[in-house]
């Protein structure tokens, strides 16, 4: 049985260890780490195997477990994805923008073959990553649009510097048009698929992204579009909200949980 830390136990660190605690993904949670100490003791509450809390995020890597599975912030993941692979465990990140920045990518890069280990980085939020995997090299053009209700914005640092104020807007208003590497620093909890998209894809400076506040959607919607030699391909993802946060849409937490069952189980691989 594969053990797991998890860092971060918030909306979905929450769903990732009930789905462990219930079976659903065949493993033992053996350490949690929230810089919320509330967070990481409600969490623990909730479950009938309790894993140990551990006073920082480094500890979760020093303790013997397979896999650290970050659900908890950019800042995590640029303080504690290398020293997790330099103690030979595997990685599972959720807060993906990190990795747009070229000098993180290629430390953790080199440390997973350096190490052997691998950073797995689930589908999240969005769908089609598989294609555009396969069609990358004949790719000309890529972009996202990002609706959600300006509620799933909230606190973005965007707003520290813009004029726009989310509470007064009453129609569908475009809030951001850029490159991906401007949006995930930006919007660092709103739009992690646009880092995901990129990666899979032309990169970071060549990915567009449009993210629109919509006060009358109850969704957050990724409408994806790439063209290229190969054709012409387009994924409209219409994701619920999670209850407790609604910035993070219901399918990033059930793929963060398929992604570690998959790591976890021995069983047959479907897809690309
Ligand atoms: N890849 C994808 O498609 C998606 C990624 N995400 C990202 O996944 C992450 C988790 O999402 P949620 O659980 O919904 O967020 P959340 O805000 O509900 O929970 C995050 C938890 O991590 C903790 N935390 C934050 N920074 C930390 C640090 N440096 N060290 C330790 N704990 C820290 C917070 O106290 C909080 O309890 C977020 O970064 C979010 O932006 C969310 C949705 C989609
Ligand atoms: O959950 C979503 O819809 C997307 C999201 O927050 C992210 O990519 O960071």
């Amino acid at each position: 049985m594969k053990r797991v830390g998890l860092l971060g136990c918030g909306a979905m660190g929450t769903q990732i260890a009930l789905a462990i605690d219930s079976g659903k993904i065949p493993a033992t949670l053996t350490h949690v780490y929230d810089d919320s100490k509330e967070k990481s003791a409600l969490l623990v509450e909730k479950l009938i195997n309790k894993p140990e809390i551990v006073e920082n995020s480094h500890l979760l890597s020093s303790n013997p477990v397979d896999i650290v599975v970050e659900a908890a912030s950019q800042d995590a993941v640029r303080d504690a994805s290398l020293s997790v692979l330099q103690n030979k465990k595997d990685l599972m990140i959720m807060s993906v923008g990190a990795l747009l920045d070229e000098s993180i990518y290629d430390i953790l890069s080199d440390a997973c073959k350096d190490f052997k280990k691998t950073i797995y980085l689930p589908s999240g939020a969005i769908a089609g990553l598989d294609g555009i995997k396969s069609i990358k090299d004949e790719l000309e053009s890529l972009s996202i649009t990002t609706t959600k209700h300006p509620r799933s914005l909230k606190g973005a640092k965007f707003f520290e510097t813009s004029d726009i104020n989310l509470d007064e807007i009453n129609s569908s208003t475009v809030i951001f048009q850029g490159m991906a590497k401007e949006a995930v620093s930006l919007f660092p909890a709103n739009i992690n698929v646009a880092a995901l998209l990129s990666l899979s894809g032309i990169g970071s400076e060549k990915t567009k992204v449009k993210i629109i506040a919509d006060p009358n959607t109850d969704k957050n919607t990724h409408h994806i579009e790439a063209e290229g030699k190969f054709g012409k391909m387009t994924f409209t993802i219409e994701n619920y909200p999670d209850t407790i946060n609604p910035k993070t849409s219901r399918l990033a937490i059930l793929s963060a949980i398929e992604t570690l069952r998959k790591y976890c189980s021995d069983d047959i691989q479907i897809g690309t």
